[in-house]
């Protein structure tokens, strides 16, 4: 009986084996395919050397970059290059789950700010990680993928501080587009406008003059294909979303304005859906656009008269310096850390700043201030209930055949799966890993490891049941600034964002913090048996360890938020009157010809949620902003 119970035994381990090789097998020849093929598409359009000039040159091939090259490229009578200083992202950066993986690799710019005082007290050296893109796709290609285009209030605070045209109603039409809906005049009609003409006709409601009137009888609405596509986490099938919808009902008469959703990303048939893929990569082959690839503008060069001449620029393995002419103008899109960068390096900044550093005036604007970014406090509640993303789930041999065969399974999401809001500023968003991988996560956010365990205490547990609560103050008031650290164009800025500097920010996260100590307490999570672990921070250990202790709260906030990732208004747009501006309404740089910057500097004040799809519509609309200038 023992030996024919051993030998079932020994059968069963060698079918098993043999069963999980074919599957790895498999799996490893799938991944080949899809890196081979992405390889052989990938080389349309790029280029090894540059010709000596362009009609347009983009600096930047990310989120608003890879936008702009493809709307401006559409005319074939305009030349267009694109100079990314990266190359394409390896296939990682197409499976949403192992999306944090990108951080710290050789696709990440991996900045980190100077030592901060009012917060980051529990990071290595006081200084928050400060990830960006570093290739094609830009930092849309390593983000959470969260989609979200913005509140109305979100742009008329632009347009009050003076970014007129900036308001919603004009940027909706682009986000129609964005999410596959155009306007098209009926063919060969008399008065038929431009696509520019009719976008801005339905901003301004189709109706003001007689033109109009007769556009509107001959342009319509048509379904388009979208540039991004979207996914939802079905309620149906998220037993954490739906218990995040009801406790956001349940909590709806203890905070104002509450809104509670699940999430919305920018992935398609389980694979990232980034501007590379929406935009950028359709129209790669075109005969007039091409793209520098491992590339490094270092400079905007101008003449006499304040005109861009074109870009210096730094191709890898090659210290030599080229210079690229443009004929019509330079865009920076380099992001909101190295467009300042760029700028200030080519001699467009503060006239004391730049002095210090032996670089020639050209103009002597705010360039570098206004930084602001969103901070996260993270909150980790255990479940007793099944229903979370496990490291031991995650490493199980369906989960890769389910991603490889039908693009579903865990590794198809980000994990996120509840977006909140309320009281207009206070935000939420819930991560549904219960285990996480400890390295991965404590390096991404440069947490000290005590500080990492004290937040995260079943680290360690693969099976871990759990989530997540983000909370983070949407509108925060505080703004940092991005200096140079000298003259070398090829050495890191200074970022010193001044997180929580501001005393609105500290009273704003609490807020938030509360809001998320309510949604674990409420029933639909003490169903699933939920339980808050506030963290006891070395940093705070004089204070009681209590929700209601404000000074504990604020301790723990101050000692462990982490960068929300969206930093921007480093090239501040608004009135040219206005001497905190950096660029006008248009996008121009001030005082400067033929120069403008497009990317998240340009975002006056911080946009209450994500911004990555807002970046899309905005250097679409930048995009016409040009072609009819
Ligand atoms: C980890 C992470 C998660 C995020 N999650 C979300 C999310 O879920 N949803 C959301 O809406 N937003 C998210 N964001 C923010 C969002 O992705 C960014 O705000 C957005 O991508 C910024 O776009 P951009 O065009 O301004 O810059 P980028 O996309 O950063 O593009 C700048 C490009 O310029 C290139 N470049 C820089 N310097 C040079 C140079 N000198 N020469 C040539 N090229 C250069 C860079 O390599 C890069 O490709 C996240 C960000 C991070 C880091």
């Amino acid at each position: 009986m023992g030996k024919v119970s051993s030998l079932l035994s020994n059968q069963a381990f060698y079918i098993v084996s043999v069963y999980s090789m074919i599957m790895t097998l498999m799996v490893g020849v799938m991944l080949g395919l899809v890196v081979w093929s992405s390889r052989i598409s990938s080389q349309r359009g790029i280029i090894e050397m540059p010709e000596s000039h362009y009609d347009y040159i983009i600096v930047g091939g990310g989120t608003a970059g890879c936008v702009l090259a493809a709307r401006l490229s559409a005319n074939p009578y305009h030349s267009v290059l694109l100079v990314e200083a990266g190359e394409y992202f390896n296939w990682l950066s197409s499976v949403p789950l192992v999306t944090p993986m990108l951080q710290g690799s050789a696709h990440d710019w991996a900045y980190h700010t100077k030592s901060q005082v009012h917060s980051s007290w529990g990071l290595n050296n006081q200084s928050s990680a400060c990830p960006r893109g570093r290739g094609l796709g830009g930092t849309g290609q390593m983000n959470y993928m969260l989609h979200y285009t913005g509140s109305e209030e979100d742009f008329s605070r632009w347009e009050d501080s003076g970014a007129t045209g900036w308001g919603l109603r004009q940027l909706q039409p682009y986000v129609s587009k964005m999410l596959g809906t155009e306007y098209q005049c009926i063919a060969k009609q008399p008065y038929c406008l431009n696509s520019y003409q009719i976008l801005l006709m339905s901003a301004a409601g189709l109706h003001t003059t007689s033109l109009h009137q007769k556009s509107q009888n001959n342009c319509k609405r048509v379904k388009a294909q979208p540039r991004m596509h979207i996914s939802h986490v079905d309620v149906g099938n998220s037993v954490l979303g739906k218990a995040f919808i009801d406790a956001g009902n349940e909590l709806a008469m203890a905070f104002k304005g509450l809104s509670f959703s699940t999430v919305q990303s920018t992935v398609y048939k389980g694979q990232r859906w980034s501007s590379l893929d929406g935009y950028l990569r359709p129209t790669l082959g075109q005969h007039n656009l091409k793209v520098l690839l491992n590339t490094r503008v270092t400079k905007v060069v101008f003449d006499n008269a304040r005109v861009v001449q074109g870009v210096e620029l730094r191709m890898s393995g090659d210290l030599s310096t080229k210079f690229v002419r443009s004929r019509k103008e330079v865009v920076l899109s380099a992001g909101a850390i190295n467009t300042p960068h760029i700028l200030l390096q080519s001699g467009v900044g503060p006239q004391a700043h730049l002095h210090k550093y032996g670089i020639p005036v050209v103009s002597d604007l705010n360039v570098g201030f206004n930084l602001h970014d969103h901070l996260n406090m993270p909150l980790y509640v255990s479940l007793e209930t099944p229903v979370s993303v496990t490291i031991n789930k995650v490493q199980q041999v369906h989960q890769f055949w389910d991603y490889m065969i039908h693009g579903k399974g865990l590794l198809a999401s980000s994990g996120l799966v509840g977006v909140g809001t309320a009281e207009t500023d206070l935000g939420l968003l819930l991560f549904g890993f219960g285990s996480t991988d400890e390295k991965i996560f404590r390096d991404i956010a440069n947490y000290k490891q005590e500080t990492f365990h004290a937040l995260f205490p079943f680290s360690h547990n693969k099976t871990q049941e759990g989530f997540v609560l983000l909370a983070s103050c949407l509108l925060p008031s505080s703004r940092g600034i991005v200096t140079l650290n000298d003259a070398d164009p090829s050495n890191e800025p200074v970022i010193d964002p001044q997180y929580l500097q501001h005393p609105h920010d500290i009273a704003c996260m609490i807020r938030a913090v509360k809001l998320a100590i309510s949604l674990s307490s409420s029933q639909p999570f003490q169903h699933l048996g939920a339980k808050l672990h506030l963290p006891q921070l070395e940093e705070c250990q004089h204070l009681e360890v209590d929700p209601q202790n404000q000074s504990y709260l604020e301790c723990i906030i101050r000692t462990a938020a982490i960068t929300g990732y969206h930093p921007g208004g480093t090239c501040k747009m608004g009135s040219p009157h206005d001497k905190t501006t950096v660029v006008d309404p248009q996008l121009r740089v001030r005082g400067l010809h033929g120069l403008r910057v497009m990317d998240a500097s340009v975002m006056p004040t911080p946009v209450s949620g994500h911004p990555n799809s807002i970046l899309i519509a905005m250097a679409d609309r930048t995009a016409d902003l040009i072609l009819r200038h």
